[in-house]
């Protein structure tokens, strides 16, 4: 296969069993070269685990994954060198100041960032001479993005990577991802953080219970019908309504023409607690994830494999 025209990331089928528990069952899954995807899920949902898979730090029970052309269960120290791996867990604690700890990661890419330019990169200027296990979690987890991109890599894996970061540190980390994937890199992205995935990703997939149950461009997501505009306001006797609607200017301008006229011109008056809301990515897969849990009946066990059709 043409590894060019190959898609950066091809799963079919993927399963992954601990021992009773199916973590992962029957995901399919393409990531085009150059595309952010955003994996979104609750937890538990299969999200790590099918990362470690792609990463090759976790056999599979089954299925067919193709990471940069190559199978991760075998890919070899050359393929390896092409994946940026920033892991959930948290950062290196040793001795090594954060110069000398991306010195150290940068030695084992042939072709490296300048460790100086990522520094600045991840806005750690101030601590490039200072031992890691002296940094704060949101400093140390920034190192960690540093270690992953260090390697210019092809393709990007970042689990949950702003966890811990403050607001700022979160806008400038999203400029960085920006730049990366400007340059053309591939990033798989996980986050509990749905503003980050609508920032960042192009895509996005939603897993729950191993499985996908939405895939789309991100503004796609859910299909029209979760995208309509959402008004709410409080009637005249003082209940919540709620009304979806294509055309909220129309309702709006109808709720002020009823509304007891409250100025001395005789105006409309001011629907009480007013406010016209378009669903974020947050409200799509909030009302995603309930109705997938609400339509499942099945425990997540593992099946035997004799006993799938
Ligand atoms: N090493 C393991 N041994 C046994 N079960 C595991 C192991 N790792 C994960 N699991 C189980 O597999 C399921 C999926 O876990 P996974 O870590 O992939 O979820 P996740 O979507 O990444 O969750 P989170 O958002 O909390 O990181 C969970 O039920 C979890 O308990």
């Amino acid at each position: 296969m043409d590894q060019i025209q190959s898609p950066a990331v091809r799963v079919r089928g993927l399963r992954k069993a601990y021992g009773q528990v199916t973590a992962v069952d029957g995901i399919d899954l393409d990531i085009a070269r150059g595309e952010t995807l955003a994996l979104l899920g609750p937890n538990g949902a299969g999200k790590s685990t099918t990362i470690e898979i792609l990463e090759g730090y976790r056999r599979r029970s089954s299925g067919e994954v193709s990471v940069l052309g190559a199978d991760p269960a075998t890919g070899g120290r050359a393929w390896r060198s092409e994946l940026g791996i920033v892991l959930q867990s948290a950062a290196e604690t040793g001795l090594y100041t954060v110069r000398e700890q991306l010195r150290q990661f940068a030695g084992y890419y042939p072709n490296p960032r300048d460790v100086d330019e990522v520094i600045a990169a991840v806005g750690l200027e101030q601590k490039a001479g200072t031992r890691i296990s002296k940094l704060s979690g949101g400093q140390r987890r920034r190192v960690d993005v540093a270690l992953g991109i260090v390697g210019r890599p092809q393709l990007l894996f970042l689990d949950e990577p702003t966890t811990g970061f403050d607001p700022e540190a979160r806008r400038e980390f999203w400029g960085l991802i920006e730049r990366l994937k400007a340059e053309g890199t591939t990033i798989l992205l996980t986050t509990h953080y749905l503003d980050e995935a609508a920032q960042l990703g192009d895509r996005a997939a939603v897993i729950l219970g191993g499985r996908i149950v939405a895939e789309g461009a991100i503004a796609e997501l859910g299909g029209p019908a979760a995208r309509v505009p959402i008004v709410r306001w409080r009637d005249a006797s003082g209940v919540r309504r709620e009304q979806r609607t294509e055309r909220p200017a129309e309702l709006v301008a109808a709720l002020a023409a009823e509304a007891a006229p409250t100025t001395a011109d005789g105006r409309g008056g001011e629907p009480a607690e007013l406010e016209v809301i378009r669903p974020s990515l947050e409200d799509v897969y909030l009302e995603l994830v309930r109705a997938a849990e609400a339509s499942t009946v099945s425990p997540i066990v593992a099946i035997p494999e004799e006993a799938r059709a």
